[in-house]
């Protein structure tokens, strides 16, 4: 190939990868404590740029020190927005994103989206979302509770709203319990999110052979 069309072919590839922005959301369930691994992971595809909202349950399971990009939090909603003219936090993030991956998708926020309540700055997001635009779940709670009926019901409206479940998996989970129940391997996500995410066009680096 020319040097050209090398170029050409990097400078496609950055341009529509350039715009890549991926938004991690992460909800209170133990399997939060995969956010640093799984943000670092996301890092790794090119022309990714990643930006994380966390609730406040989920700031008990991982040390923010270990994130390397922006966390977005409910305080960081409120002093944004002081007066008429302000941005609106979750509205700049529903505009920003390309696309959404909730890891992990606890009990109580899968409960929220099912119904549609947003009383946080994820699940306003969520709730403002554009879904012609990837807005992927992972589910992650305990056996007993992933075993109740709603779960199924809620996860079902979920996938009716057009959002992709990357479903929990079996395991010996952290309270001792074994069975499904556990965040998705990070390495699944990762390749899902990869599947998703705005590919360049292919066409339009065709070359006449
Ligand atoms: C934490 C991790 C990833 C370790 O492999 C795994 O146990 C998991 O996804 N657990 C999530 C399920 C959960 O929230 N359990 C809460 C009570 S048992």
């Amino acid at each position: 190939q020319t040097e050209e069309h090398d170029s050409g072919l990097k400078a496609g590839l950055l341009k529509s990868c350039g715009t890549c922005r991926v938004l991690v959301g992460v909800t209170g369930s133990v399997a939060a404590l995969k956010l640093p691994v799984l943000v670092s992971q996301l890092l790794q595809l090119s022309g990714v740029d990643i930006r994380v909202v966390t609730t406040e349950h989920a700031k008990h399971f991982y040390n923010p020190a270990e994130v390397s990009v922006k966390v977005y939090d409910d305080k960081d909603e409120w002093e944004l927005w002081t007066q008429r003219s302000d941005p609106v936090l979750h509205i700049e993030l529903r505009r920003w994103a390309d696309l959404f991956v909730i890891a992990p998708l606890d009990a109580n926020t899968l409960g929220k989206i099912a119904n549609g309540i947003c009383d946080n700055l994820l699940t306003c997001v969520v709730r403002a979302w554009d879904t012609s635009r990837p807005l992927l779940f992972c589910p992650a709670m305990n056996t007993a509770m992933w075993q109740h009926p709603i779960t199924a019901q809620q996860v079902s409206r979920l996938t009716e709203f057009g959002y992709v479940e990357i479903p929990c998996i079996a395991k010996k989970l952290v309270c001792g319990d074994e069975g499904k129940g556990a965040m998705a391997e990070v390495s699944t996500i990762v390749s899902v999110v990869k599947q998703y995410l705005p590919i360049p066009d292919e066409s339009s680096q065709k070359t006449s052979m």
